[in-house]
């Protein structure tokens, strides 16, 4: 990538952010998936070693089906590794070690529940919040999550149901859900893949003030590379599968970035420079 300015990955400011992990908060070594067996066994994922300290924001790019969500359910203990590690925190992913918020391509809201009552429910089910909950909920919770929502914009929507909102409306409720209960690592699969591009641009936007307010470790899925140029500080790229990580660059622009910034010379030549070796990969 030629962009030259601040590499933000081996910033030590950046690093000092969360001193309480030591290890990687991510780690993958040598970590492969096989689903299935025998005959019907399918490598979805070759040996992939990959490292994302505290405050990472690091993007997974690849063709279709190389395996970037196997990655995801790796390191949310979803799945275990057919061979090799996955640390999260320093230890096996399913120690739960760190705090995981989660957010994917299609909100699953709660019908029956408000907007409020969605945004709070990983604070009824996560320590050390659920302790607390039924005293909080009409108090300081309840505060936490209008806060939330008000830096999104939809302060005058948590009494409303998620019906009654548009795709962006639910896409950042959705957001404020995975970040109510401050986690140490957010893991996002496409979560902006089923809106149009001004509302991506726009949630783009949110999402790194977010990202800037908390600092927590990022991996993110996505098949747009401006949203993994506009968000990440690194960007792994996948070959084809069953995918391993072929190359992982730092994205060298200053952070807040003015959306602006996608249509610069810069910009686009580091978005074709990703699209050409996934053209390759995928043929
Ligand atoms: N439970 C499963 N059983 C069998 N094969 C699976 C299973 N889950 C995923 N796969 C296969 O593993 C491979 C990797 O899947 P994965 O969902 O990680 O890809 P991806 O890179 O996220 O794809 P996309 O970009 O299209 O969402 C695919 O070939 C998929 O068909």
């Amino acid at each position: 990538m030629n962009v030259k300015t601040h590499d933000l990955s081996t910033d030590p400011a950046t690093k000092a952010v969360n001193p309480v992990h030591p290890r990687p908060a991510i780690e993958l070594d040598a970590a492969s998936v096989v689903f299935g067996s025998d005959a019907k066994a399918v490598m979805a994922l070759s040996p992939t070693s990959l490292k994302l300290d505290d405050g990472d924001f690091v993007a997974l790019v690849g063709p279709s089906g190389c395996g970037k969500s196997t990655i995801l359910r790796l390191v949310s203990s979803l799945i275990k590794p057919s061979a090799g590690l996955v640390l999260v925190g320093g230890k096996d992913a399913a120690a739960k070690q760190l705090r995981i918020g989660m957010a994917f391509q299609n909100p699953t809201m709660l019908p029956w529940l408000t907007i409020e009552q969605n945004v709070m429910m990983p604070l009824k089910i996560v320590s050390p919040f659920k302790a607390t909950y039924h005293k909080d909920k009409k108090g300081a919770f309840r505060d936490r999550v209008h806060a939330l929502l008000s830096q999104v914009g939809l302060q005058d929507f948590a009494n409303h149901y998620p019906w009654q909102l548009s795709g962006g409306m639910l896409q950042r409720s959705n957001l404020c859900r995975a970040l109510i209960h401050e986690p140490d690592l957010l893991l996002l699969d496409e979560p902006f893949g089923a809106l149009d591009q001004f509302t991506r641009e726009e949630l783009w936007q949110t999402l790194q003030d977010l990202y800037l307010d908390r600092k927590p470790t990022v991996l993110l899925v996505t098949h747009d590379l401006r949203e993994a140029g506009y968000l990440a500080n690194r960007i792994c790229v996948m070959s084809a599968r069953p995918g391993r990580i072929i190359s992982d660059e730092p994205v060298n622009i200053p952070q807040p970035r003015d959306i602006g910034m996608i249509y610069s010379a810069e910009f686009v030549e580091m978005t074709q420079g990703l699209r050409e070796l996934i053209a390759q990969v995928r043929s």
